[in-house]
């Protein structure tokens, strides 16, 4: 809670798929006060599960627009109760759930710039969406129109150098398609189009906001490289009036105007506050990680997912690459692995009676490099590539159905960590001297992890222990674009010694060469399997 001595803060939200977070930081970045409001609990009346409502099919995936609106009400009376001082922010910046789309009425502008402080947002905005039911980034309803995109463009790697990532059923662009295709009387009463991200920031500019470059970059519509909307992919999903439903993509950290007077006679902002364009969680998550150039942010979790920092992409088939949030010139990569904790967890079980203890045990009886043994455990189908099973090789490359107990140990996790690596560097990662990782998430407690890790990728790993590094983003993000973005002041700069890594894991610089021909022998291995199995690699 921000107290009277405090001269500026800077507030951050996430609309994330199961909550409405926000944090408020003070001007040395130190969190003063985060707090949070959860669809499915504190919402019961939209009888939404995890945030939202999927379709007996299992396929279509969506969330009432309205629900989001609703619950931005019920957080600021929240912060506003706990004493928070609204006066005192400088600058707000937000981050949404990548690839959903709301969908504003023909006239809804209106409404949205002339709200009235005696009534709460969900009240004055109820009849504004034309698409009532967001889809969101869990819907997989779209693969027609994917297929649709890529062989309008070329093909998946074609539209991956184009827009940063192959056709994805997620991606807003083919989202937009299916309901212009199946649905032109709700597309055609549609004024504007924002994505999760850029709709939190019309709310508290009292307008239509701009797409950021970043989030923009989860649409299969902008060009990669100039970050700018593609006119064919736009044709092709939206025909000639989607240009002018998207507003012009602005890049991340832009300064979009002061605070709606809506806020300032409700909540008592300064009117001077200033919004600063919102993002997606991912690139939000990269800033508050205070990921920099030459760093490699893993997150192992049930899933585990690797953030990179590129100058110089390479885009392919697997991962997603984004214009980068904080060095707007940049690039971001993304790459989720499925098969995380779970796999991990499943071979302690199998191997070392659920205990990490005997399981660190047995990883301390073999080699690092296992005498050439390498395992792939893809419990369930795996994302990056998109292949299953499990697969053992022995050092001649000959497979084989079981290893010993000690072996399987060493093999989940040299296989798991070789297969992030290889990824990244697919993407145009550059392992070198003054590579780090930064390890977050539930299992980067578990010292002989981050061993591997640091092994693996001949780097030395650090640990930081940040809740909502996407809600810490954004909040990092609002203050940079008050200071007036990457052209004035690097990220670097601004987050200094904001967040304490601690170093859990220097590389063996042993066996460097040896993982290097292991990684190799990996990235061989895999391709042979995705090939066996017809999946992209
Ligand atoms: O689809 C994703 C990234 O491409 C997810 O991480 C969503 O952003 C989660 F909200």
């Amino acid at each position: 809670m921000s107290s009277p001595k405090t001269k500026r803060t800077f507030l951050g939200f996430d609309f994330s798929t199961q909550q409405v977070k926000a944090m408020v930081i003070d001007d040395a970045l130190k969190v003063v006060y985060e707090t949070h409001i959860k669809f499915d609990t504190d919402l019961p009346e939209f009888r939404t599960h995890g945030g939202v409502h999927v379709t007996e099919d299992n396929v279509t995936v969506t969330a009432p627009t309205i629900m989001w609106v609703k619950t931005l009400d019920m957080l600021l009376e929240k912060m506003k109760k706990d004493g928070v001082d609204f006066s005192t922010v400088a600058a707000l910046s937000g981050s949404g759930q990548q690839h959903g789309s709301v969908y504003w009425k023909t006239g809804a502008r209106r409404v949205l710039s002339t709200l009235q402080p005696n009534h709460t947002l969900a009240e004055q905005l109820k009849d504004c969406f034309s698409i009532p039911d967001s889809p969101v980034w869990m819907d997989s309803s779209t693969t027609e129109q994917c297929r649709q995109l890529e062989k309008a463009l070329g093909g998946p790697q074609a539209l991956a150098d184009l827009t940063g990532a192959k056709a994805f059923e997620r991606y807003t662009g083919n989202q937009i398609a299916k309901i212009y295709q199946t649905n032109r009387g709700g597309y055609d009463n549609t004024e504007r189009i924002s994505l999760v991200s850029s709709f939190g920031a019309c709310l508290f500019l009292g307008d239509y906001a701009p797409i950021d470059s970043s989030d923009g970059s989860g649409m299969n519509l902008m060009n990669i490289r100039t970050r700018v909307w593609d006119p064919d992919c736009l044709k092709i999903c939206g025909g000639e009036t989607l240009e002018k439903k998207l507003g012009q993509i602005v890049p991340s950290l832009t300064n979009v105007g002061p605070i709606s007077s809506y806020f300032v006679d409700r909540y008592g902002f300064s009117p001077d506050c200033r919004v600063i364009v919102f993002t997606g969680d991912n690139p939000a998550s990269l800033a508050g990680m205070t990921l920099t150039q030459g760093a490699i942010g893993v997150t192992l979790g049930t899933s585990d997912c690797v953030f990179l920092w590129l100058v110089e992409p390479k885009p392919n088939t697997q991962g997603v690459i984004f214009s980068n949030p904080v060095q707007t010139s940049d690039y971001m990569a993304l790459l989720c692995f499925k098969n995380g904790s779970l796999t991990r967890e499943g071979i302690r079980d199998k191997c070392a009676d659920g205990s990490w203890e005997k399981f660190d045990q047995l990883l301390e009886l073999t080699p690092k490099g296992n005498n050439g043994n390498i395992g792939m455990y893809f419990d369930v189908q795996e994302i990056t590539p998109s292949i299953s099973g499990v697969h053992r090789f022995t050092a001649d490359n000959q497979k084989v159905s079981s290893f010993s107990d000690a072996i399987e140990v060493r093999a989940v996790l040299e296989g798991q960590f070789l297969s992030r690596r290889t990824h990244a560097e697919n993407l145009g990662f550059a392992l070198g001297p003054s590579s780090k990782i930064l390890a977050t998430g539930g299992a980067s407690v578990n010292k002989s992890f981050l061993q591997v890790i640091a092994d693996v990728f001949a780097s030395p790993v650090y640990t930081l222990d940040v809740a909502n590094s996407t809600c810490l983003g954004a909040a990092y993000m609002a203050k940079h674009g008050w200071l007036g973005g990457d052209k004035v002041v690097s990220f670097d700069e601004v987050v200094k010694g904001a967040l304490d890594y601690v170093l859990a894991a220097e590389p063996d610089t042993s066996v460097t060469e040896m993982y290097n021909t292991m990684a190799d022998r990996y990235r061989r291995l895999e391709q042979q399997i995705a090939k066996e199995q017809g999946a992209d690699y």
